[in-house]
């Protein structure tokens, strides 16, 4: 690990928002990085998402399990080609109940990735995740403040970022302005917003281009998303 005049440790940003530094190992990256690359593949690929008000959002997307888009969701990618979202794979859901369980236990390690064994918050083991939004930053790309309110259920949400470290604002439940607090969320690092922070306004002002550790082969920042969406009709998720 690089050497740090101020460590970066847990901390808890905001009531149920955490930022766990490092909590990915490299492998895990890696692997996370050549999974993006299969799901940003079309069919139901990585896309430009238009606004209703007739913008782009300057970041790529790819769903799966169900396909966002503004300001829904689906299970095709009825703003896009029109396929079926690609499936959520089971392992991935796995990796959001740890990341809820490393995120609410105080003393969680970072630097050797999710913790083994660590006691689970009573819900933690029932959480079903069953969505995964993946947003490709280049360098210019950035992600404006706004909640995560199109899902039926108030489980955490699970960010998992790779490549170029950026500025994450993670703000309050009112309004877009302040009171925020930036945040640089690095290659590795996990961040969770659940409880009264889960409809707490977020958002990506800057990436910093170039950031991301060489060996990774990414050239830019992914941000991975994984919620539960809470609809009864869910499809099942696969392995
Ligand atoms: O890129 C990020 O860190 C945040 C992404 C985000 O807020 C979202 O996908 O809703
Ligand atoms: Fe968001």
């Amino acid at each position: 690990m690089d050497a740090e005049l101020f460590p970066r440790n847990r901390t808890e940003i905001a009531p149920g928002a955490v930022h766990l530094p490092d909590w990915l190992t490299p492998e895990r990256q890696h692997g996370l990085v050549e999974a993006c690359r299969d799901w940003a593949r079309p069919p139901a690929g990585l896309r430009t998402v238009r606004t209703p008000g007739g913008g782009t959002m300057t970041s790529r997307q790819v769903c799966l399990g169900r396909h966002w888009y503004p300001y829904g969701y689906a299970s095709t990618v009825v703003d896009g080609d029109g396929a079926p979202v690609k499936k959520f794979p089971a392992w991935l859901g796995e990796l959001g109940r740890q990341a809820v369980r490393d995120a609410f236990v105080n003393d969680a390690p970072t630097g050797e990735g999710p913790a083994a064994g660590a006691e689970a918050p009573p819900y933690a083991t029932a959480l079903t995740y069953d969505i995964a939004l993946i947003n490709f930053y280049d360098a210019d790309a950035r992600m404006g403040m706004h909640r995560d309110s199109d899902e039926k259920s108030d489980a955490p949400v699970v960010s998992l970022s790779l490549g170029d470290t950026c500025v994450f604002r993670f703000g309050n439940t009112e309004s877009r302005g302040r009171p925020y607090t930036d945040v640089e969320l690095r290659s590795g690092d996990l961040f969770v917003f659940g409880g009264a922070s889960r409809l707490a306004h977020h958002g990506v002002p800057r990436v910093h281009a170039g950031t991301a550790p060489p060996d990774l082969g990414l050239t830019g920042r992914l941000n991975i998303t994984l919620r539960v969406s809470g609809f009864p009709t869910a499809d099942p998720v696969t392995g």
